[in-house]
């Protein structure tokens, strides 16, 4: 872009809408520059001798500017005679006038200089000037690339890379100390901490102290019950505890990303505000979030894992989990209300905070707000007054202060159905990791049927034994009894569709097309989409024989879909 001046606002008015839009006339600062937006063909010749036309008008006696060739307007909304053209509305279409678009407006000569340079340093030459390590918000806004000029979202933890030339730039990194985020007015617990929540009416709580750790038990009416474990300084600094988990966490090498938001509304891609990195079981979240096996994860996600398991032994001792999503959040970052009550959860949510406080706030979906009446004292309101009480009544019933080493344990269903949470970081930077037990059925020996669209000839299937589809390349492809079947055009059969009609599938001939190799599968050639191996994985658990059932054949299409 470049930078502008503005040299007139004047107000239009659509005819259509009645609305009235204000416009403004930008002007370029170096108008011997043609923009990199102009079209060869437009005529713009700019002069200072070129005056914009004015005239007064006669019903209001202020000055409007002759914008449009059409001819001249009173240009003010508050004047009868306003978007008049000659005592008519004027044409659909209107041009702007020759002077209009080629005036050359004086300005102050030290106004014409550049402000700045246009494009952004980069943040590390920014290093001097702003206060709060490499956490800041400039931290987590896009680079200018010094070498191509593209722009690049920080997308890893280890900072920024040009999506054009490669382009790398690593800030220097603060390893914060807890005590460093935490508020420095805020009260300091030896022994078991108190708690600073708040409580709407309505919901009721109770308080214990386990192994000398406070535990605030809140009861979200029916719908199950989040506990607030709160650390104490003892707990934090013991080995392997939340003083050297968030240290841990503040490694450079650590595989935190900003991932991509599965669906939005802007054009592009768009990223989380947080950084994350999910372990054990895969969870879909709002981002397609990959997954990294416990076994090559760094010690701080497994051992996260472990201390909340301990702690929340405390209160849920059967509870499990398989999963842990650890977040980073930088200066300004938050997460919005959300509710992690994805299909294949267990029933129990627990998180541990790192870091600077945060607010975690807990509010009935407003869907489920019409069911608030039910949980009334026995007399309960007539209709008018809970409607009257709704509205006054702010939707947030429970706010957790959650300072370094918390554990928050949400247990039930319902919860996730009837509530939403979100979590507002008070300070410079916070790490939280959340543990879920995720259903993921087993994954099926047997194998998958993949699908192929030759260039002629019928669509073709081919079953591929899972491991090989997985990335072990000795497991050879090979054809269940001649297994290739023509599914026809539409293979979107529901998974609990069970089809009986064996008639769909047909021994391999020798006209059918070569099959997939197992090469395309492991090169990237054939892609599996992440959507339909879910899919897959769960029906090949729901029915451990669907892959050599004859019948069944249509509906194992869909386990796993390749495109090629
Ligand atoms: O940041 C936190 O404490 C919890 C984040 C959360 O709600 C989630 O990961 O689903
Ligand atoms: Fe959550």
């Amino acid at each position: 872009m470049d930078w502008f001046k503005v040299t007139a606002a004047w107000a239009e008015k659509d005819l259509r809408t009645s609305y009235v839009r204000w416009m403004f006339r930008f002007e370029k600062l170096d108008s011997t520059k043609v923009g990199w937006w102009a079209q060869p063909t437009e005529e713009y010749h700019p002069s200072e001798s070129i005056e914009m036309l004015k005239a007064c008008c006669t019903n209001c006696r202020e000055e409007s500017l002759q914008v449009y060739e059409q001819g001249w307007m009173c240009l003010r909304p508050q004047c009868p005679n306003f978007w008049k053209l000659n005592g008519e509305s004027p044409p659909d279409k209107l041009e702007y006038s020759h002077s209009f678009i080629n005036c050359h407006t004086p300005w102050d000569p030290q106004l014409e200089l550049p402000p700045a340079p246009l494009r952004p340093p980069l943040a590390s030459d920014r290093d001097n000037y702003y206060d709060g390590g490499d956490v800041a918000r400039i931290y987590w806004k896009g680079m200018c690339c010094p070498q191509c000029g593209r722009l690049s979202c920080r997308e890893f933890w280890a900072g920024w890379v040009c999506k054009n030339c490669n382009f790398k730039s690593s800030p220097p990194r603060t390893i914060f100390e807890a005590d460093r985020l935490a508020d420095p007015h805020r009260s300091v617990f030896t022994g078991p901490a108190i708690p600073s929540n708040i409580v709407q009416p309505g919901i009721t709580w109770t308080r214990m102290v386990v192994d000398g750790m406070t535990c605030l038990i809140y009861y979200l009416k029916d719908c199950g019950t989040v506990a607030h474990i709160l650390a104490s300084e003892y707990q934090n600094k013991r080995p392997e505890c939340a003083d050297w988990l968030f240290k841990e966490y503040q490694a450079p090498e650590m595989p935190f990303k900003r991932y991509a938001l599965k669906s939005h509304k802007v054009q592009g891609q768009l990223l989380t505000q947080q950084f994350s990195f999910n372990a054990g079981a895969p969870y879909k979240y709002i981002v397609a979030v990959d997954s990294t096996p416990f076994e090559e994860c760094p010690r701080a996600v497994t051992r996260s894992l472990e201390l909340i398991q301990e702690r929340v032994k405390l209160v849920h001792p059967e509870t499990e989990f398989n999963e842990i999503l650890s977040v980073g959040y930088f200066e300004g970052q938050k997460m919005d209300y959300h509710d992690d009550g994805e299909q294949e959860l267990g029933e129990t949510v627990a998180s541990i905070s790192l870091g600077a406080p945060a607010k975690m706030r807990f509010r009935i979906k407003a869907k489920h707000m019409s069911s608030y009446k039910l949980w009334e004292p026995n007399n309960a309101p007539s209709e008018v007054n809970v409607e009257s009480r709704l509205h006054k009544e702010p939707r947030v019933k429970l706010e957790l202060r959650l300072n370094h080493g918390d554990v928050v344990v949400m247990k039930g269903r319902e919860i996730q159905r009837i509530w939403e949470h979100a979590v507002q970081p008070i300070g410079l930077f916070r790490v939280a990791a959340t543990a879920r037990w995720i259903n993921v059925p087993q994954q099926h020996p047997a194998g998958v049927l993949v699908k192929r669209e030759p260039s002629d000839g019928p669509m073709e299937t081919e079953f591929v034994k899972r491991a090989a589809v997985l990335g072990f390349p000795e497991v050879p492809l090979i054809s269940e009894g001649g297994s290739a079947s023509s599914p026809g055009p539409s293979s979107g059969i529901s998974s609990n569709q069970h089809s009986t009609d064996t008639g769909t599938s047909s021994p391999s001939s020798p006209d059918h097309p070569e099959p997939f190799e197992v090469e395309d599968v492991l090169n990237g050639r054939a892609v599996p989409t992440a959507k339909t191996i879910r899919t897959g994985v769960e029906d090949l658990n729901r029915d451990p024989d669907v892959l050599v059932k004859e019948e069944d054949k249509e509906e194992a299409l869909l386990l796993l879909e390749f495109t090629k």
